[in-house]
Formats: structure tokens, C-alpha cells, sequence
């Protein structure tokens, strides 16, 4: 390589780690920039026109709208609504491919890490606009109108949201104030528009899990959903209804097959199998489907999802592709210690450091009154628990985005392989950097919990053995081996749709029923808000 292209190629370097961060060297006074795009237009327009042809004709319908707005610089705001399968993320390549070969800008974002991870360039949308984690009607993203971040924003094309339905309307209500208040600046024509005039596409699935607000009805949980935004109005929905999953590759038995199953965890998705017993809505379980309860519930479900765990525990992939999934955080823990105690080895206990945040004034909470003994108790969800067990070999996951370039995000799964004082080594083996070697530390984590009436902070590893994980934490995940544990039943929208959809194939999935109270053993509860669904026009 000659210097010139040595100083392109470590220029292009720096421009993607600033892009990512919303900002680039052009930001920067003094600071060459490189000659060449960022992007390869070559091979980006290739690879649009290897798949272009492919899209089926209701992605066409969608592709011809976007790129429309984007080519005349019209505003416009679409909804892709389609199940996982139906080719969202297909489609999202396709778009970025074109418009970025044409040197237009487009932002990726994704409500999780996991789903930010499968698209081009794709960052969750809490860091690439900003968004405070305790938001009202009133707030805005924290990006100043004169910084490089803005100026981004400004210049943006297309700005991509996927997994939309599971964010509060009021993350996107503070991105419409913050970039309206951007392109207002540009021209006044941009003031009665949606989204400062901007071309934006969300995308999901509202039989998914929808925002959680804790202990919330179903009405509020309704309410805080992006279809019951004001922004709601301007939105045009585009149905993409085609399984692209089940119609490549199959054979014609197994793709019946499939499409059987696809169309059974649908209906479930939607509310439309069951019987409905006192206003509570139940689904029955075919049999082969459910794994008998001999003795213990617990032991029977690790006995069927890992079988021989001991023997099979030192085998690499064996954590790669299964867990256990459950409705509560405790029926997960109990899962989890069980497991992690019938293992060999020697066990390392980390604990946390937790202290009250800064100096608040909580005027209806006596500070002194709170010891860290009492703050080490706490679980709450987001932050790990005061003791984590861990030992070599073991599978975990994060629970806080570290490096999503480095496919280091919540939701990533690792297996264990050093145990250090302060640092735990681990392979990913999951999402876009499966077999990478990585270090992981402690960080101070502060919960977002709404039900604790102070604030404190959690030192610890951000992780948590996942043999077993909430069926809330899987939404995203693809497992070849899931077993369903419904002690409790599922207790809120799209649960029971996720917990079953998460396998590809009816052979991964097993699940056991012991939901107390309930005298049909072959049944669950399963809810579905279905004024979710009468808020989605077409
Ligand atoms: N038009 C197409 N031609 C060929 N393959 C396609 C097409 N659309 C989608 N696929 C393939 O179908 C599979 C499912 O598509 P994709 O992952 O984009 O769906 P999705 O709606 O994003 O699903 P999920 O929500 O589960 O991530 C992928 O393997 C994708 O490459």
C-alpha cells in the first residue's frame, strides 16, 4: 500500500468511529479528511443490484415509496408492519445499499441491541439520537443544534427505526420536537411536518412485546405505544405479509410443515386461537409439545433442554443455540442456580458495590434509613444482582450495550472462560461477532426502575447466567432450542408470540405447563392487548 492510500485507509477508519458517534472529521478544524467516500459505492451497488430484483412485490411497493421521498426530497413516515420472516431486514439492506451508493445518508437504529446489530451500520436509537432514559412530553434528545451530531441529523435522507412497537411513543414524540427544531432552521416549510420534514421508516411487529411500564395495565401499555402517538396520524402502515423465512430453501413437506407452525404461533400472536375462561383468554398446547412433570418442574425442563449437562457442558456449542425461557425473574433465577450448582468446577461469587447516587434530595424517602445491606437486596430489572456466581464454561449475558461494533450489546450471549478479580474473559456466541475472544469489567449501572423511590448505583459485571433468561430479554434472539417455563403463566402482551417464535422449527420447542390453579393441564393463559391491533390502519 502506498502512504496516499495508507493515510485514506486510516482516515476512513476514524470517519467510521466518529459516524458512529454522530460525528465526523469534517467536524474537526485542521483535520484532513479522506478522498474517498466511506462507503465502498462499488461494491454497495453491486449488492443492491444482486437483491433488488429479488424483493417479492410487496417489499417492491415499500422500496418504490421510500426511495420516491428520498429522490424528490419529499417528507414522508411509514410503518413496516411484518412478522419476523417476512423480510424487514432484507429490505432495510436493499434501501441502505441504494441510497448509500448515491452518497446519501441513511441512519440505522434499532430499539434493542440485538436487532441493531443485523442492520448496516446500525446503532440502538437511544445513542444515535440521544434519548434520556426517564422521558416525558415534554422532552427532547440531548443534541445541541450547532453540534455535529446535528448537523448528521441535518443532512440524513433516511433515518431507519426497527423494532419500533416495543419503544414508548414518547422516545419517538422527543425525536420528532428535536429534529423539527433542527430543519426548521433549514426552511420554514419543514414546521408542520412530521419528524422536521424528515423521511423516517419504523418497522416491527405489534404482536411483539410492547413498552414496558411497570405494573402497567393494559390500557396504559396501549397508550404508550407509538400507534397511540399523535405522530400516529401522519403515519402510512405498509403490510409485508410473506414468509421469506419458509419460502427459500425448504423442501415442499417441510415448508407445509412450517408454515403450519408459522401460522399457529400467528394466531396466537394475534389472539385468534383459544378458548376464553372467566375473561382470561387460553391456548391449548398440542401434547407432544409438553414435557410431562415427574417430580421436580425445574429439573425436568434442564433435563430436557440439556440433556447430560455435565458430560456436554465442556463442548463449546453446546450453550450456543438453547435456553430456557420463563415469565419471571424468579422462576429465571431459580433455573439459573440450579443448574450452575450441579456443574463442576470450582464457583467464583463476585459481588457488587452499590451506594446511593449523588445528593438528591428524595423528600418523601429518609436517606439515612437506606444501609448498603438494604441496597444489596434489592433486584430490579436491568442491573444484575448483588451476588453473581459464575464458573468456566458457563453460559452468560450481558445486560448492558459495551461495544456494538464489536457485536458487544444487552442481549449478547458469551460463554465463560476466565474468571479474573477484575476482569471476566468470554467467547460471544451469539450475534454478529460469534468465536471473538473478549474482556469484559465491571461498570457502575444505575436502574431505571421507576417502583424504587431513590436512586442508586450497582458496581458489578454487567451479566447474568443465561441458561434460563426472561422471555421479555429474548425477544431478538434466534434459538434452534427453546424450553418454555410456564410455573406462571405468561402476564402481558406479546409474551407467550415471542417465547414461541423464538425457534425456527417446531422440533426446538418444548414446553412445561404447571401454571397452579389451572385444572386442564394441556393449557396457558396467553395475552393479547388486541386494541393494539384496531390502532394499526391501513
Ligand atoms: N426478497 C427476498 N429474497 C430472498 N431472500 C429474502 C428476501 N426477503 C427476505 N429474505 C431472506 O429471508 C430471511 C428472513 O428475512 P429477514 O431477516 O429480513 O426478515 P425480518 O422480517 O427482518 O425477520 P426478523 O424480524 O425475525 O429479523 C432472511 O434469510 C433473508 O435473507
Amino acid at each position: 500500500m502506498s502512504q496516499d492510500e495508507l493515510q485514506t485507509f486510516g482516515l476512513l477508519e476514524i470517519e467510521k468511529l466518529l459516524q458512529s458517534n454522530g460525528k465526523s472529521l469534517r467536524n474537526y478544524a485542521g483535520m484532513p479528511v479522506p478522498n474517498k467516500s466511506l462507503y465502498d459505492t462499488v461494491s454497495l451497488t453491486h449488492e443492491h443490484d444482486a437483491n433488488v430484483s429479488k424483493l417479492n412485490e410487496e417489499q417492491r411497493v415499500v422500496y418504490d415509496k421510500i426511495i420516491d421521498c428520498v429522490s424528490n426530497k419529499r417528507h414522508g413516515f411509514f410503518f413496516v408492519y411484518g412478522f419476523g420472516g417476512t423480510g424487514k431486514t432484507f429490505l432495510y439492506r436493499v434501501l441502505s445499499a441504494k441510497l448509500r451508493s448515491e452518497k446519501n445518508i441513511v441512519i440505522n437504529v434499532a430499539s434493542s441491541g440485538i436487532a441493531s446489530l443485523l442492520l448496516p451500520g446500525g446503532k440502538t436509537a437511544h445513542s444515535m439520537f440521544n434519548i434520556p432514559v426517564e422521558i416525558t412530553e415534554d422532552t427532547v434528545c440531548r443534541i445541541k443544534k450547532d453540534s455535529p451530531k446535528a448537523e448528521v441529523f441535518r443532512i440524513a435522507d433516511l433515518i431507519i427505526w426497527d423494532e419500533a412497537p416495543m419503544t414508548n411513543k414518547l422516545a419517538f414524540e422527543a425525536l420528532d420536537r428535536t429534529l423539527w427544531d433542527i430543519m426548521v432552521s433549514v426552511s420554514d416549510r419543514n414546521k408542520d411536518l412530521p419528524f422536521g420534514g424528515k423521511v423516517v421508516v419504523l418497522g416491527g411487529d405489534f404482536r411483539q412485546v410492547l413498552p414496558i411500564i411497570p405494573k402497567g395495565s393494559c390500557a396504559e401499555i396501549v397508550i404508550a405505544s407509538i400507534n397511540s402517538s399523535v405522530l400516529w396520524k401522519y403515519c402510512e402502515v405498509l403490510r409485508l405479509t410473506k414468509n421469506m423465512r419458509l419460502a427459500i430453501g425448504s423442501e415442499q413437506s417441510t415448508a407445509q410443515e412450517l408454515r403450519l407452525f408459522s401460522d399457529w404461533i400467528l394466531q396466537i400472536g394475534e389472539g385468534h386461537c383459544g378458548t376464553v375462561v372467566n375473561e382470561k383468554l387460553f391456548v391449548d398446547i398440542p401434547s407432544d409439545l409438553i414435557i410431562p412433570v415427574l417430580e421436580n418442574p425445574v429439573e425436568d425442563i434442564v433435563n430436557t433442554i440439556y440433556p447430560n449437562l455435565v458430560q456436554n457442558f465442556r463442548d463449546p456449542s453446546f450453550f450456543q443455540d438453547r435456553a430456557i425461557l420463563a415469565s419471571t425473574v424468579d422462576n429465571v433465577e431459580e433455573i439459573n442456580n440450579y443448574i450452575v450448582d450441579l456443574l463442576p468446577g470450582e464457583e467464583k461469587n463476585y459481588l457488587s458495590a452499590d451506594s446511593i447516587c449523588g445528593s438528591d434530595a428524595y423528600s418523601d424517602v429518609d436517606v439515612d434509613w437506606i444501609t448498603v445491606e438494604f441496597l444489596n437486596q434489592i433486584r430490579c430489572s436491568g442491573p444484575p444482582n448483588h451476588l453473581l456466581k459464575l464458573k468456566i464454561g458457563v453460559p452468560i449475558i450481558l445486560l448492558r450495550n459495551i461495544d456494538p461494533a464489536g457485536g458487544l450489546c444487552n442481549g449478547t450471549r458469551l460463554v465463560v472462560r476466565d474468571l479474573g478479580t477484575n476482569i471476566i474473559g468470554a467467547d460471544i456466541v451469539s450475534g454478529s461477532n460469534v468465536g471473538d475472544k473478549v474482556f469484559i469489567t465491571r461498570m457502575s449501572m444505575i436502574p431505571s426502575d421507576t417502583v424504587i423511590p431513590f436512586k442508586f448505583q450497582r458496581r458489578q459485571f454487567p451479566v447474568s447466567l443465561s441458561f434460563a433468561m426472561t422471555i421479555n430479554k429474548s425477544q431478538g434472539q434466534t434459538l434452534s432450542m427453546v424450553g418454555l417455563f410456564l410455573h406462571r403463566p405468561v402476564f402481558s402482551h406479546g409474551q407467550l408470540y415471542v417465547a414461541l417464535s423464538r425457534v425456527r422449527n417446531r422440533n426446538g420447542l418444548k414446553i412445561l405447563l404447571c401454571d397452579e390453579g389451572l385444572d386442564d393441564a394441556g393449557r396457558t393463559e396467553n395475552v393479547v392487548f388486541k386494541e393494539v391491533f384496531d390502532k394499526v390502519k391501513f
